[in-house]
């Protein structure tokens, strides 16, 4: 299928062009253009080291890109030209009553989340072990109860806006705790919880700022194959049953191309190819970057992949 023609050309959330993130010599991310469409659940892939979690850093907030745009269109479709003249004003979003966009390049990590509704997982688990799972979910929620607060003690004083935001976001985490198949656990402490509930639990604390994007490093390892198959069905069900378009990082290729709407394959910092499950799986320079040969060699390796699918007519079929 042409490019323009699928979701993540026609109806973008987030845009990165020309990213690239320098740590003193070392290029880690080298001129990467990309769209995550709206929706569409788009893995990030590629051998350790390729980028894929500067990548996130960047989007994200964590890091400052050297140079790139990092264009999130939270909602409305929003004409190019709106972009060039934000770009070109210096200001970090445009919020009208027809679209908003954000340059997260320019933004704080805490902005992102806050405003642009961009929320994202760790590889290594960040829960607030000591604390409850429903404490946990609350605690995502902070940001909102103190805006309610009118940051003074109108929480302490119990003012009724207070007392109907809390209850707000007790709901909102007594129902992502249900929809993650924990609420039988809402009262033990994160840090009893086996790992695959764990990290169902930081997806849920996630889900709980109300992101429109949702970005997952590595979210199935170290589970099990059961638990990878649950949370197929979780990320499924949010891109399907709350609309959050969601990208991630994984080296499962299991999750990959059994969930991917989209892909993006990143080696040394450049992306080699970008499409659906079944063309990237075919692609020889993806096959070639996983296979570890020699940057030399790609091209032989393509040569015979190209002789080995004429010669069967194999084309991919990931689906
Ligand atoms: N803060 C940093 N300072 C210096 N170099 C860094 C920093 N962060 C990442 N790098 C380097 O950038 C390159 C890309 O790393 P990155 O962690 O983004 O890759 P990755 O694709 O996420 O790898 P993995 O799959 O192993 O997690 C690596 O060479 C890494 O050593």
């Amino acid at each position: 299928m042409p490019y323009e023609n699928h979701n993540w050309a026609a109806d973008p959330v987030l845009s990165v062009e020309h990213l690239t993130m320098r740590f003193g010599g070392l290029v880690a991310v080298d001129d990467l253009s990309f769209d995550v469409g709206r929706g569409d659940i788009t893995a990030l892939i590629g051998p350790n080291g390729a980028g894929k979690t500067t990548v996130f850093n960047c989007v994200t907030g964590f890091y400052k890109p050297t140079e790139g745009r990092i264009a999130l269109r939270r909602n409305g479709k929003v004409p190019g030209d709106v972009i060039a003249d934000l770009t070109k004003s210096g200001r970090q979003y445009d919020e009208t009553k027809e679209h908003a966009v954000f340059l997260l390049e320019r933004m704080a990590d805490f902005k992102i989340t806050e405003i642009a509704g961009v929320a994202r997982t760790f590889q290594n688990i960040r829960l607030f072990g000591g604390m409850t799972a429903l404490e946990n979910l609350l605690v995502a929620q902070h940001n909102k109860l103190m805006r309610a607060s009118n940051y003074t003690i109108g929480g302490l004083l119990g003012l009724p806006g207070y007392r109907r935001a809390a209850a707000a976001a007790k709901e909102m985490a007594v129902e992502w705790l249900r929809r993650v198949d924990l609420l039988d656990r809402a009262d033990d402490p994160a840090a009893d919880l086996p790992y695959g509930d764990q990290r169902r639990l930081e997806i849920a604390r996630a889900l709980c700022t109300n992101p429109v994007l949702l970005c997952l490093d590595e979210p199935a390892a170290g589970l099990n194959p059961r638990e990878s198959a649950e949370l197929n069905g979780l990320l499924r069900s949010i891109r399907d049953d709350h609309g959050v378009s969601v990208l991630l990082i994984e080296h499962d290729m299991g999750v990959v191309m059994g969930i991917s709407d989209h892909i993006v394959v990143l080696d040394y910092g450049k992306k080699i190819s970008d499409g659906t499950a079944s063309e990237v799986r075919s692609d020889p320079k993806v096959i070639a970057a996983y296979l570890g040969v020699d940057d030399e060699e790609v091209e032989e390796v393509e040569r015979d992949l190209e002789v080995t699918s004429g010669a069967t007519g194999a084309e991919g079929g990931a689906r």
